[in-house]
């Protein structure tokens, strides 16, 4: 069995459990998810702040992970904290949900639209779109306007607003897709597949094959060049975790 690491970079412990069920549904037999948060950090990452917060948390659970020999590794926060940082740390594959689902995104379409939850992470997601390369491939994006952890209040408020707003860009962005925008969504994915009539997809289940695939091509995070290990130097202070 390959152990392919799931991180919530966030210490919600309900998205953590909303992560893992996602993870494992679409799982090969041959993998076995871990999923893991942060043991300190921040309960959502809404903006550039709680990012930086958040990054840490993911490189001690990278190390963690490695240490308990995991194959690959997930971050599953659509803002990809720590994602090369993270890939210095790693010998395994790592994958972020939004650069997981955005490449899927362009292979069942030319464009896509992309729901998320605060219009104040757009932002994120439009650095995201211009890192990976996939500006002219989306078409718009949008926010539901709630904060993440109304995803996980047990209202469904949130899961509504999702719904609406994913007709709202398949009537109007003229796009073939729609990419989820928060790890959170993981679970709505097949339903609005499955009831718009478009490809709805998310990042955490599209991240976990992509691992799965790079682990069966042999494939681990490349180590020559800018990726290679960080420099040995001494740590203080609260980092020394990640020595
Ligand atoms: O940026 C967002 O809205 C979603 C992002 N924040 C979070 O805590 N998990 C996420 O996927």
């Amino acid at each position: 069995k390959h152990l392919i690491q799931v991180i919530n970079p966030n210490t919600n412990i309900a998205m953590t459990h909303t992560i893992a069920e996602a993870a494992r549904s679409v799982a090969a037999p041959s993998s076995e998810i871990v999923a893991v948060c942060p043991t300190q950090g921040v309960e959502s990452i809404e903006g550039h702040f709680d990012e930086a917060i958040a990054a840490i948390g993911v490189l001690e659970q990278i190390k963690r992970g490695k240490e308990q020999g995991v194959s690959g590794h997930v971050i599953a926060c659509f803002g990809d904290p720590g994602l090369l940082a993270a890939r210095e740390l790693a010998d395994g594959p790592v994958i972020g949900i939004a650069e997981a689902a955005m490449h899927v995104a362009t292979m069942v379409a030319t464009r896509f639209s992309i729901v998320t939850t605060l219009p104040r992470t757009v932002i994120i997601a439009r650095h995201l779109l211009q890192q990976y390369g996939f500006e002219h491939h989306c078409a718009a994006l949008h926010a539901i306007d709630l904060p993440v952890l109304a995803l996980e209040d047990g209202t469904g408020l949130a899961q509504m607003k999702v719904r609406e707003r994913c007709i709202q860009a398949m009537k109007e962005d003229n796009s073939g897709a729609i990419v989820l925008g928060c790890g959170g969504m993981a679970n709505l994915a097949r339903e609005l597949t499955a009831e718009l009539g478009i490809p709805v997809i998310d990042g955490v289940t599209a991240a976990v094959k992509m691992v799965e695939s790079l682990i069966a091509l042999g494939l681990g995070t490349s180590k020559h060049g800018d990726l290679a290990y960080p420099n040995k130097k001494p740590l203080s202070g609260c980092f020394d975790m990640l020595s």
